[in-house]
């Protein structure tokens, strides 16, 4: 009989947990339950109480209570505080939530509890009001965690500051307005791009977008090797493959200012290069163009001292430097040695895994019955760039049918152009002259993915053992890497 009682009870005590457990999260009873248990630990703690006042001894703003403001209100208990306030954010659609004066907020840090308090002191005459926000820790805590605490909620706040400013747009004055203007001058930097949008290779996308996450966690390793914290970046590729748009998609990843430099413009590009600010990209569009036409050897020496580093390391780090070309043959390997360009990506014109992205984006169309004759087309060797491709989605979008038709023609007509000028022109020849650039020569028209195209991936080779060549054992293999489509 008492074995079945056992079993009855191994049977009935979960099912009572189970319903004990439901009533508790149905009815809220255990927000009440934490509240005790919380009462209970707090009499038995001593605490301490520290206060971040909104003004300083002179009446000036403090800068820490700022950045406690930020943390706090991004707080998930946020959302548990007894009174908590919406206001509407910078979008229409966006919600902000932000803790209401004298309320009380938890937050955990390193396994301990501690609580903040919004406390917001009245004045008795003439009104106003005196603002700060009360810490409470446990005594026993506060030798362990106090440090590391304040310096979370600055890497936090920081953090959240950076998501939420508005990015710009640097471009270098003319020397002759520098007097007036200074440099630099700055518009709101408002460019579309994302990493989403831009078609290209997923598995590089993914690449370069882990590359840039881990630069920008990476401030102590830099700092450890004794290196500025600077990534450099060469984009290279035909007319209209997508490189500008990138660097609109990096900055707005990172969300990161741009300081795109006319070098036609710069008379002291040291001078110029020492005021742009840290998160920042420095942009510097067509090198082969400029490199052959007006690069002074002044010039070309800051700027390989800024990708090495040197000038760089004088005006506040965390800088990633683009340079975009149609192609490396003619610059000087010194300049793209490892260290200078620390991660090349080849943009090569339209393949029809691109083409497919484009359609989503472009026509919002994931599939469609002439997918497999276009397929057939860039198999045969027929190729665009997405420029002229994507202009031809937009401008027949009201039917995708007809724009994909249209795109089948242009490229049924861009190959036969093709044939007729040979195999002989170099890529870069062609596509910044023809509005819908000819296909590259025939051991790159299946380029799009180097894995899969054996020129590419002998490029790929050859320009990796030339590098490889260049490196000093150990740094070299963490730090410079190639990545190719
Ligand atoms: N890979 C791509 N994905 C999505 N859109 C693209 C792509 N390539 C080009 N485009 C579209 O084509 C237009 C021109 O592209 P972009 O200016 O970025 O080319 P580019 O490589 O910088 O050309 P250039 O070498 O002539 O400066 C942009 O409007 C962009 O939206
Ligand atoms: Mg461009």
């Amino acid at each position: 009989m008492w074995v079945v009682n056992i079993i009855f009870l191994l049977f009935l005590a979960p099912c009572l947990l189970f319903v004990l457990r439901f009533i508790l999260y149905r009815t809220a009873l255990i927000f009440v339950l934490r509240k005790w248990a919380n009462w209970v630990d707090d009499r038995i703690h001593v605490h301490q109480y520290l206060k971040v006042a909104e003004l300083n001894e002179n009446g000036q703003d403090n800068q820490f209570y700022h950045k406690v403001f930020i943390y706090i209100n991004s707080l998930p208990s946020l959302e548990d505080s007894n009174f908590t306030n919406l206001f509407s954010g910078k979008k229409s659609t966006d919600i902000i939530l932000s803790l209401d004066d004298n309320q009380v907020i938890q937050d955990e840090f390193l396994g301990a509890r501690v609580s903040w308090v919004n406390k917001v002191e009245r004045l008795v005459n003439g009104g106003g009001c005196n603002r700060s926000f009360l810490l409470r820790i446990k005594k026993k805590d506060k030798r362990r965690i106090l440090r590391p605490y304040l310096q979370h909620i600055h890497t936090v706040s920081d953090d959240i500051e950076q998501r939420r400013r508005e990015l710009k747009l640097f471009i270098n004055n003319k020397p002759s307005e520098n007097p007036i203007n200074g440099r630099w001058r700055s518009v709101p930097f408002t460019h579309p791009a994302t990493l989403d949008t831009i078609a290209m290779d997923v598995d590089l996308k993914n690449k370069v977008k882990s590359d840039l996450e881990n630069f920008i966690k990476s401030q102590n390793y830099y700092h450890k090797l004794g290196r500025a914290w600077k990534r450099n970046y060469l984009l290279y590729g035909p007319s209209g493959t997508g490189k500008s748009s990138f660097i609109g998609a990096m900055a707005n990843y990172l969300n990161y200012d741009v300081y795109d430099i006319d070098l036609s413009r710069v008379s002291d590009l040291k001078l110029l290069l020492l005021q742009t600010t840290s998160k920042s990209l420095i942009v510097i569009e067509d090198v082969d163009r400029l490199i052959n036409e007006k690069l002074t050897t002044t010039t070309t020496s800051v700027l390989l001292n800024f990708m090495d580093g040197i000038v760089n390391s004088c005006c506040g780090d965390e800088k990633i430097m683009v340079f975009t070309m149609n192609s490396k043959e003619l610059i000087d390997p010194v300049m793209l040695r490892p260290g200078r360009i620390d991660v090349h990506i080849h943009f090569p014109l339209c393949d029809f895994n691109s083409f497919k992205c484009l359609a989503n984006s472009y026509l919002g169309v994931k599939e469609h019955k002439l997918f497999p004759q276009v397929e057939e087309i860039f198999h045969s060797g027929a190729t665009m760039s997405p420029a002229a491709i994507g202009e031809l989605m937009m401008v027949n979008r009201s039917s995708p049918s007809r724009a994909l038709k249209s795109v089948i023609t242009a490229l049924q007509s861009n190959g036969a152009d093709a044939k007729i000028v040979g195999k002989g022109k170099r890529l870069s020849d062609n596509a910044s002259s023809s509005p819908l650039p000819l296909p590259p020569q025939a051991e790159e028209i299946d380029g799009g993915n180097w894995k899969d195209s054996v020129p590419v991936a002998k490029e790929f080779r050859k320009l990796f053992l030339r590098l490889k060549s260049c490196k000093s054992p150990s740094l070299f293999d963490h730090d410079s890497e190639m990545i190719e489509r």
